[in-house]
């Protein structure tokens, strides 16, 4: 069994465009899991993850019914952290062959072979200092190798500030991500906060050589969940 996110009575999955990274603006099925091993201070989804909302079991069909539901072969699988039910995951992915798979993670849990064989792209999401998070348990610089050597992974990073920024660069090259796979992205939970953000992390990443990724979910929908 899997357990999903729970929003608005339902299990979470919906049809939106990709808001964050590489393949932003593209669309895409997404697929909320339940549970986390981290707890970011600034997490967006805590709901799914701090028992404020009970998950809710589906069984690989039933969530592979709900996917194809949605006329798109792209499908993102986020939480949460979604590799806390990676022994799950096969069982659902074998479901859905034609489907392109993106998978959301924190970089702090290694998936396993078969995994890594039905995932196509990674996005990765480290967690620095800012986060709240013990180092030790969110900064694992093995995993992070294993992930960049699939070449399936891009790495974006949360930036508040600029030291932030140099932080990533330093962490990155300690871990093996080569400099062309880093996003930087705005740390803001709300369409104000991105407002104000986003012209700081665009002129940190012209200063530093670095992609910059947007949330257009949260520049177009606000702090709205499923969506
Ligand atoms: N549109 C949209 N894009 C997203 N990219 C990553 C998301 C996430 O919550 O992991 C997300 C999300 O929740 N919505
Ligand atoms: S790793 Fe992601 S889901 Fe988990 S607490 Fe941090 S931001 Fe939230
Ligand atoms: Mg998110």
């Amino acid at each position: 069994m899997l357990k999903l996110a729970q929003l608005h009575g339902e299990p979470e999955i919906f049809h939106s465009i990709q808001g964050e990274g590489a393949s932003q603006g593209t669309p895409c099925v997404f697929l909320r899991l339940a549970g986390c091993n981290l707890a970011c201070s600034w997490c967006d989804t805590a709901y799914s993850w701090n028992g404020t909302s009970p998950a809710v079991k589906l069984s690989p069909e039933e969530a592979a019914a709900a996917v194809l539901h949605y006329p798109c072969r792209r499908l993102v699988i986020t939480g949460g952290e979604p590799l806390v039910q990676q022994k799950a995951l096969p069982g659902l992915l074998r479901l859905l062959p034609e489907h392109f798979v993106e998978m959301e993670t924190n970089g702090a849990i290694l998936p396993d072979e078969e995994l890594l064989h039905h995932i196509g792209q990674f996005n990765v999401s480290p967690k620095l200092p800012h986060s709240g998070n013990d180092a030790a348990r969110a900064w694992k610089p093995d995993i992070l190798r294993r992930l960049a050597e699939t070449k399936k992974a891009w790495f974006k990073f949360v930036a508040s500030c600029e030291e932030d920024v140099a932080g990533v660069l330093r962490l990155a090259q300690q871990a093996g991500i080569p400099t062309e796979r880093i996003l930087i992205m705005p740390l803001a939970a709300s369409r104000e906060e991105l407002d104000i953000m986003r012209p700081r992390v665009v002129a940190w990443s012209l200063r530093y050589g670095l992609r910059f990724s947007d949330r257009l979910h949260i520049a177009i929908w606000g702090s709205k969940k499923g969506v």
